[in-house]
């Protein structure tokens, strides 16, 4: 029989990223390297935790496979295809983003409603079916078809996020990137967004990165783990083989600052 090569969802190969920020009259211009030499596999259908602290790159990495930002070396493919030759049209049907604040990241002057409708029309979906597929997917993320018709600013922030996962998916993207979707959540609605999005990857068999600094919550949701410092991988690994036996340091470190009550529990 012969052994399949798993077929990777995202393949991000020697990524780095380095910012120029200009100094001021008498500065110089300060370089700042926010990733070196990434590279990280996610196959389909799987979950990938990115963990490290603050300024460690992660946000950096996530607008690079967004194919919203360039490294400066090395690449990412979605589907075998570079993110930067794909047309912005085809590259929304294939990932999409959840950010951190959901009042940022919709657009406060459009309804619930037509936050949903607007990348169906983009994307011409029959004029028939959008209204059906916007109050089914409502229904997939638990938000009420009631409010269908309100307003970002009259949501509460899960409410708000809800929406921005409904948006994200409306689509059918095989490739869902989370940057730290729910720190700026109230903890008891923060268990609800992690659920919700695992329920949803069921669901819509979806491959996701989880970007986080919260090690508990990607204990509860990924597969596999990606350990980030000072803008490099410092260790990937299964996520049993990694909480069993953490193989770095910073992991090392990373975990034992970390309270782990989770599997099930709230996050
Ligand atoms: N547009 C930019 N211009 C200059 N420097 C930047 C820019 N974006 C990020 N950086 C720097 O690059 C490094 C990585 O930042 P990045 O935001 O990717 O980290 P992060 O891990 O996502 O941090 P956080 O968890 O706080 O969001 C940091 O030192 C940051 O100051």
């Amino acid at each position: 029989m012969s052994r399949q090569t798993p077929d990777p969802i995202l393949d991000i190969r020697h990524v780095s990223r380095t910012y120029t920020i200009s100094g001021g009259l008498l500065k110089p211009a300060r370089r700042v390297r926010a990733l070196q030499d990434v590279s990280i596999r996610l196959e389909r259908g799987q979950t990938l935790g990115l963990v490290g602290e603050s300024g460690c790159g992660k946000s950096t990495l996530a607008s690079i496979m967004l194919g919203l930002n360039r490294p400066d070396n090395g690449e990412v493919l979605i589907n075998d295809q570079p993110v930067l030759s794909l047309g912005r049209l085809e590259r929304s049907r294939l990932i999409q983003p959840v950010f951190q604040d959901p009042y940022s990241s919709l657009n406060p002057s459009f309804s619930v409603f037509d936050t949903l409708m607007q990348p169906l029309c983009i994307h011409h979906l029959h004029a028939g079916e959008r209204a059906q597929k916007v109050l089914s997917m409502l229904d997939k993320v638990g938000f009420p078809r009631r409010l269908a018709n309100a307003y970002p600013g009259e949501l509460s922030g899960g409410q708000c996020q809800r929406v921005a996962i409904a948006r994200a998916l409306i689509l059918n993207p095989p490739l869902l990137i989370c940057d730290e979707p729910t720190s700026a959540l109230d903890v008891s609605v923060q268990a609800q967004v992690i659920n919700l999005l695992l329920e949803l990857k069921q669901e819509f068999r979806l491959s996701m990165v989880f970007i986080s600094h919260n090690l508990a919550v990607v204990e509860h949701l990924a597969d596999k783990v990606c350990v980030m410092y000072q803008g490099q991988v410092v260790e990937q690994a299964s996520r049993q083989a990694l909480f069993a036996a953490p193989g770095h340091e910073y992991t090392r470190k990373l975990l034992s600052a970390t309270l782990l009550p989770v599997s099930g529990a709230r996050v």
